[in-house]
């Protein structure tokens, strides 16, 4: 890996969480990108000229996703903000062949760039992509029964102002002993940074993600932990 310059940091990767940039390339490099699929390099390169490349899940954290999926044995997941499907893309390569995840984004241009790698890594069968905002989606599936405590596993990464809104509805459709994931739940430090010194302090975003880690860490119904991996990235589990 070393001297390859798609796997040098990258602003889209660091969010400045960790101490110094050079010891976010030393995890990285050390156990990120060594471990990490070939179909998943190539979409990072893929995705690396994008000017939006900066909303793809960090690999660090998406590799913590990866585990998260293998430790709980997921196979029927949900997934908020697909982009240009990083986040899918390994969690279809980790869920068994049978497995299926309900993929939603308002933006199908943003999945079709990653769409020819999905399908070359031959897990396009897994994947069920729902072109639409992500809560009519969530509020169709709990009209029907069955839905009800079905999916063992979601990721969020779509609107942060509609986190909660999520997660009351997740709470319904994931099983009781099931995980849901949010990314961004430290929003690039902004929820800590002093407000003179960070200017977007008082942003939307950062006062959202601050009610967000609020509420979740007094929700009773998860057990909860925020990994300050890429972005941050907040795990529950429903306990009932
Ligand atoms: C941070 S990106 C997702 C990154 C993705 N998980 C990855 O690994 O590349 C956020 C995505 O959410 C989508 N989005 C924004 N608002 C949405 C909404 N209300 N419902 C569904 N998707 C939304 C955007 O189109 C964008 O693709």
């Amino acid at each position: 890996m070393e001297g390859d310059s798609s796997n040098r940091i990258i602003p889209s990767h660091s969010k400045g969480l960790l101490q110094t940039p050079e010891l976010y390339q030393y995890v990285l490099d050390t156990t990120v990108f060594p471990r990490e699929p070939q179909p998943l390099k190539e979409l990072r390169d893929l995705t690396a000229n994008h000017p939006r490349a900066m909303m793809a899940t960090a690999p660090d954290a998406g590799q913590f996703v990866a585990l998260l999926l293998k430790l709980t044995g997921a196979k029927k997941t949900i997934e908020l903000g697909v982009f240009t499907g990083y986040s899918l893309l390994l969690t279809a390569l980790t869920i068994p062949q049978d497995g299926k995840i309900t993929a939603i984004d308002t933006n199908h241009e943003f999945y079709e760039i990653g769409l020819p790698v999905i399908r070359k890594a031959g897990i396009g069968h897994k994947i069920e992509f729902i072109e639409s905002e992500a809560l009519p989606v969530l509020d169709e599936l709990l009209k029907k029964e069955a839905n009800e405590g079905s999916y063992d596993f979601a990721y969020v990464d779509a609107d942060k102002l509609n986190y909660w809104n999520y997660h009351e509805r997740l709470m319904k459709l994931v099983k009781v002993g099931g995980i849901i994931a949010y990314d961004n739940t430290l929003w690039g430090g902004s929820v800590a940074a002093d407000s003179a010194t960070v200017g977007h302090k008082g942003g939307a975003v950062t006062q959202s993600t601050i009610q967000f880690n609020k509420s979740i860490a007094a929700d009773p119904r998860v057990d909860i932990s925020l990994a300050p991996l890429g972005d941050g990235i907040t795990v529950c589990r429903r306990i009932y």
